[in-house]
């Protein structure tokens, strides 16, 4: 009796058994891109806990006995964290428009000041910031006048008092020698402690870049000289400001009548 022979045995599909090559191949793709999604929660959880980790006191949210915390994965590699809330220090100040214009501007020479001067550029009394904010210059214009004035003049009341005194002394000496600035009829108007406040008496003309400062301040040397330390520009810019604004100062109050324009 004859047998058939036994069917061949149906050839290995790819679903069912694949090569070991590609079945290797397979699982490490797999592994890695599985720890490779392990690492990236991990990151994340760690930077979005460890900020409010630091807040809770230790112990603090965990069972009695439960596992350490572990240290942070890779800090190193974790994005840099973003501390939000007041605990923020504020940043520091932006720099005044003074240390700005100083920084691309040479300083100003210190003219030598008398005793109780401080009407000028180094003066109010040590105050090295208002001082080089009376230094500010401004663009100017083709020409410049620089006006001095003489004698007394409104007074800051925040300024000291010693030199109130002074001038005050000063205001009397002036009178009586018969060249006071107090006695000008409607030269300005007076006030009791600070003097008057009046139109400047001389003016320093020049173009830009033609040594008008060194000039003021020369001629601020003088004690009798009040000379202003930032330039108003009345003549090209303030003109239609009046007389008024010019001779009260409304840029420095302090220093009414020291123009410079
Ligand atoms: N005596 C004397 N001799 C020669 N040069 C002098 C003198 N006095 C002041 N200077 C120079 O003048 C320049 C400043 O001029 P100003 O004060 O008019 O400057 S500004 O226009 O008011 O900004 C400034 O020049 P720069 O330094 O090139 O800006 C001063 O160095």
């Amino acid at each position: 009796m004859a047998q058939w022979p036994a069917p061949p045995p149906p050839p290995p599909t790819a679903s069912s058994k694949g090569p070991p090559a590609r079945k290797l191949l397979f699982m490490c793709t797999l592994s890695l891109s599985v720890t490779y999604l392990c690492y990236s929660l991990m990151s994340c959880y760690s930077s979005l806990q460890f900020p409010l980790a630091l807040q809770e006191p230790p112990g603090a949210g965990e069972p009695s006995g439960g596992p350490p915390p572990s240290p942070p994965l890779l800090p190193s590699l974790l994005p840099p964290r973003v501390q939000l809330g007041p605990s923020r220090p504020p940043p520091p100040p932006p720099p005044s428009l003074g240390a700005l214009a100083n920084a691309s501007r040479r300083e100003p020479p210190d003219s030598p000041q008398a005793p109780g001067e401080n009407w000028g550029p180094g003066s109010s009394g040590g105050g090295g910031a208002a001082n080089r904010d009376a230094w500010i210059r401004t663009p100017l214009a083709p020409t410049e006048m620089i006006t001095v004035q003489s004698g007394l003049f409104e007074r800051d009341p925040h300024e000291s008092s010693t030199t109130d005194e002074e001038l005050t002394g000063r205001r009397g000496s002036n009178s009586t020698s018969g060249g006071g600035e107090k006695g000008g009829p409607g030269s300005g108007t007076t006030t009791p402690d600070y003097g008057e406040k009046k139109l400047p008496q001389a003016l320093i003309i020049g173009v830009k870049k033609g040594g008008t400062r060194a000039l003021l301040e020369a001629i601020r040397v003088h004690p009798d000289v009040r000379a202003v330390g930032v330039e108003p520009h009345f003549f090209d810019r303030n003109y239609e400001k009046g007389l008024e604004w010019y001779s009260l100062g409304t840029i420095l109050p302090d220093r009414a009548t020291q123009i410079v324009c």
